[in-house]
């Protein structure tokens, strides 16, 4: 019990102790009426049954007047209840939600390789949903719906114990359906929010590749796809709903049959002489305010059980172990690949036994055919995936003894694909350096020469970019991506070079942005064109993982190895055209 509390609250459970009092003491301020009506009752029939004696209009005044003056102090445990429970819920899920996020950005990359981004967007969003209304909605009504029995049990039971016992004996054989049906709701809801994640999945799929679709015309295909994964989710619902439904509704029905034995044994008794008809008249109202919100909890126990899940998710990615390293000053100094071995799943190596030194500031071009691991070298420096044998340096400290966030701190990267954010160019530029100034952010810009295209712009650096910069054509993309890289000023700079051909213009343009980046930096540069690399300090040649050949363009050429071909298979390529 104490885990699923601390699941469904997210680890916090805490955060649940201030809506339980709010509930217990809003069901208390609903049952207090009920005992008062009694009163009344009570008033009237001493007057009816004693024809003598004459009614006792005072008592029945100042009962109005309580019950009446008790409305305010309903409304004000309402609104307790009401403040106290939204407030814990959305509190709990708007921090719950960016300090998920905020650990998820300090786990390594395998970690969103084995996770499909829809699992990881639902978990964000529907999870910590499902949970915020489950402690907004369920919680307070479950906590008040056990604890409001039970104390009506204490103080009925010194009423009269037969009827006590006649009123809650059918509770503990609903709990117990209920509890027998517990691992099946456990096991429908994990279906149920796998298939709700696939078609999350088919449905971004869908969505992000819609241009690949209309141009190889493959709408069927995967629309067939999307659509199996809506079959399946609507499947997953029916089960669901549709066998735990009828369970739930029979675990309600016992729960509620209480009420019905009281008033045969009522009944029964008042027919016997042994209980008066004002005390069955309580039995009866306060059954009816005590199986209220019992009867409602149980309407919604499916989601309760349905909500632990999602918080079961939520706490797994929580346990999911964050990159180590706490040496904060990282020396300049050589790059050190010390046998490196290296595969993204387990036993299929992508690097193997890679050794290799880069000095600072100079210029290191990695080369190889498709596939041969040289985007993988970049991200091991960058640490977005662990090294599993053999051991990355720089400046002589281990990159798994380096806090993650201060060794990108020091690393610049630009991707061959660069994303830009929704936003203004302007802010695009500004990642690179939050603290920049306008002035700062031109001067980046004009150096990847990117300024003259942004000012030509409606408005100049505060146009706003499409998500993923579909407003902006692939250079002009690429420059801006160079100009946030300058703003950061890294010493390290990991650039993979553009496959795509530009226009001369363009080429030109990026070349000579990419000159300003590689100024008195380290640079380790993936050249997929090798007459950009002519004058680098060192090449390093990779092949099926393997370092192959180093040293400079000239020695390469003579060596008549993997180098040579490309060169030659590059040098006939460059005059192709259409027959
Ligand atoms: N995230 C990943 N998960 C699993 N395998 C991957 C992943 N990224 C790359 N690989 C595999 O690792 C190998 C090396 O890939 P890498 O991208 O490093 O090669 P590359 O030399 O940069 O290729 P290219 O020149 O085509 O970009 C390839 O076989 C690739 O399929």
């Amino acid at each position: 019990m104490n885990n699923y509390f601390y699941n469904i609250s997210g680890g916090q459970p805490r955060s649940l102790w201030s809506s339980a009092i709010a509930a217990l003491l809003d069901g208390i301020a609903k049952v207090i009426p009920a005992a008062l009506l009694v009163d009344i009752f009570n008033t009237l029939y001493m007057s009816f049954a004693n024809s003598g004696s004459p009614l006792d209009i005072r008592r029945m005044w100042l009962v109005s007047i309580i019950l009446l003056l008790w409305l305010a102090v309903e409304y004000a445990a309402y609104v307790s209840l009401y403040n106290k429970t939204y407030k814990a819920a959305y509190s709990l899920s708007a921090t719950g939600r960016l300090t998920l996020a905020e650990h998820i950005r300090h786990l390594s990359l395998g970690f969103f390789g084995r996770r499909d981004p829809a699992d990881i967007t639902n978990l964000l969003l529907s999870d910590y949903g499902q949970v915020e209304q489950t402690i907004s909605h369920n919680v307070p009504q479950l906590i008040s719906a056990v604890i409001l029995p039970l104390l009506a049990l204490a103080g009925l039971v010194f009423v009269d114990w037969r009827m006590a016992l006649a009123m809650f004996a059918a509770i503990p054989l609903g709990a117990l359906l209920l509890w027998m049906t517990d691992s099946l709701q456990a096991r429908l809801s994990a279906n149920h929010v796998e298939a709700k994640n696939e078609a999350a999945s088919r449905l971004q799929e869908y969505l992000s590749g819609i241009r690949e679709i209309k141009a190889h015309n493959m709408g069927g295909k995967r629309f067939e796809r999307l659509r199996l994964s809506f079959d399946q989710l609507k499947g997953a619902s029916i089960r669901l709903e549709g066998i735990m439904g009828p369970l739930i509704m029979g675990a309600m029905l016992l729960t509620r049959s209480g009420l019905t034995i009281m008033i045969f044994v009522g009944s029964y008794l008042l027919a016997g002489g042994t209980l008066s008809l004002p005390v069955f008249l309580l039995f009866l109202l306060i059954g009816t305010k005590v199986f209220e919100p019992l009867t409602a909890v149980l309407m919604n126990y499916g989601e309760i059980r349905y909500s632990a899940y999602s918080a079961q998710r939520i706490m797994d990615v929580q346990q999911e172990m964050p990159m180590q390293g706490t040496r904060s000053n990282m020396l300049p100094g050589d790059i050190v690949f010390d046998a490196v071995t290296f595969g993204y799943d387990a036993g299929l190596p992508v690097l193997q036994d890679l050794s290799f030194t880069i000095a600072p500031n100079t210029i290191t071009a990695l080369v190889g055919p498709s596939g041969s691991g040289k985007s993988t070298v970049t991200r091991l420096i960058a640490r977005f995936w662990e090294v599993e044998h053999g051991r990355i340096t720089i400046g002589g400290v281990s990159t798994r003894e380096i806090n993650p966030e201060k060794l990108l701190e020091n690393i610049s990267m630009v991707f061959q694909d660069v994303y830009l954010f929704q936003d203004t160019i302007g802010n695009n530029i500004r990642i690179g350096n939050m603290e920049a100034t306008q002035e700062e952010i031109e001067q980046a810009a004009r150096r990847a020469c990117c300024h003259e295209f942004i000012s030509k712009l409606p408005q100049g650096y505060d146009t706003p970019v499409g998500e993923g910069g579909s407003t902006l054509s692939g250079g002009e993309k690429q420059r801006v991506s160079i100009a946030r890289t300058l703003l950061k000023n890294a010493s390290i700079v990991l650039l993979d070079e553009a496959t795509a051909s530009l226009d001369p213009e363009n080429e030109a343009a990026i070349q000579q942005a990419i000159n300003e980046l590689v100024a008195d930096k380290t640079v380790i540069l993936i050249a997929h064109r090798l007459k950009t690399i002519q004058n680098a300090d060192k090449i390093l040649v990779l092949d099926q993982g393997r370092l192959v050949q180093q040293g400079k363009h000239d020695a390469l050429l003579q060596e008549q190895g993997i180098y040579a071909n490309l060169w030659n298979l590059q040098q006939g390529a460059e005059g192709w055209r259409l027959k």
